[in-house]
């Protein structure tokens, strides 16, 4: 590499700073840009970024962390090469101890709508699989930049998964009702073609630093609106999206506990899993 490139980049990396997030842990990595002033926020649980509680928890309090220091703008990536995320923790799902479980479905209910109304411009740099609630993440955002060769969707209906509301609308949000509908019930995966094809992602990157650059652009679309316009005007945007989780979260919760409780469910989940492990060691 040419000694100015190196040069450049150890200044790129001068120019960010670390914020953490309270808590000391690494589930989560937050690193602001000092020149643009937008926050990239990374997710870092080995190996496959699966949201367990604790993922869940950093999340929302590192997204929360952002918009409290007044950053410009988030970008959502993932430390991993290969996944931007694999979805919830199936083990927190699978013979749940209960009250870990109210605890998990509440954060990740909190999570969702910290992201989905963040007031800060927001963007996903997709340098992976973005599997099930791994796609609900990068399309809370407002702007996804995905790299080739790696998937994007929600296929929950292939293994027996009802998908609750608020996944639906997360879906909804970027994509018409037909095409969100049958890719749901056929439990479909999109290729990266087939994603940009139907605007579930924006734009094509060729590299992770590619994607962080694009959608930072994204983000600078907004460098001449009024913060608290912009923000108030994004929450009225979505405001119907998000009516029935902020009306009755508690309603939500049950449901969905009810329905993970169920022999149906659990059996469903203990097949899946047996295979997903069985495939990691082949
Ligand atoms: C009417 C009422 C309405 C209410 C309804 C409410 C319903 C509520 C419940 C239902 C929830 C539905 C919505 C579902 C959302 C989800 O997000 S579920 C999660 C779905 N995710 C997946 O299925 C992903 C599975 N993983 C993979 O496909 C691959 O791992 C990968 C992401 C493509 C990466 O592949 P690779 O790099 O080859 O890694 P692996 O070797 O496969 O995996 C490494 C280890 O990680 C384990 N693992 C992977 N994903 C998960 C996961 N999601 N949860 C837990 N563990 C995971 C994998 O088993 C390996 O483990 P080891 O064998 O121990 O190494």
């Amino acid at each position: 590499m040419l000694r100015s490139q190196t040069k450049l980049m150890d200044l790129g990396r001068r120019l960010c700073r670390s914020i953490g997030n309270n808590n000391g842990s690494n589930l989560t990595m937050v690193e602001v840009d000092d020149k643009t002033g937008i926050a990239t926020l990374t997710l870092n649980k080995p190996p496959v970024n699966s949201c367990n509680l604790e993922l869940l928890l950093d999340l929302n309090e590192s997204i929360k962390q952002i918009e409290r220091n007044g950053s410009r703008g988030l970008i959502l990536t993932s430390s991993n090469d290969k996944v931007f995320s694999s979805g919830l923790d199936l083990n927190e799902l699978h013979q749940p101890n209960q009250d870990r479980l109210i605890a998990f479905w509440r954060a990740l209910q909190d999570m969702w709508l910290s992201l989905f109304l963040s007031r800060v411009p927001t963007a996903a740099a997709i340098n992976g699989h973005a599997i099930a609630v791994g796609c609900v993440l990068a399309t809370a955002c407002e702007y996804r930049v995905m790299l080739p060769g790696f998937s994007i969707g929600i296929h929950a209906t292939k293994f027996g998964y009802v998908v609750p509301p608020f996944i639906l609308i997360s879906y909804l949000s970027v994509l018409p009702r037909y095409i969100a509908e049958r890719a749901l019930l056929q439990g479909k995966l999109f290729s990266i073609d087939e994603a940009l094809h139907v605007n579930l992602i924006d734009e094509v990157a060729d590299g992770k630093s590619d994607a962080i650059i694009k959608c930072a652009k994204f983000i600078g679309s907004f460098a001449k609106t009024q913060p608290d316009a912009r923000a108030l005007t994004k929450r009225q945007t979505r405001a119907q999206d998000v009516q029935l989780l902020i009306k009755d979260p508690e309603g939500q919760l049950r449901e969905s506990l009810e329905y993970i409780n169920t022999p149906f469910f659990q059996q469903g989940l203990e097949v899946y899993l047996a295979k997903l492990k069985s495939k990691s060691k082949e």
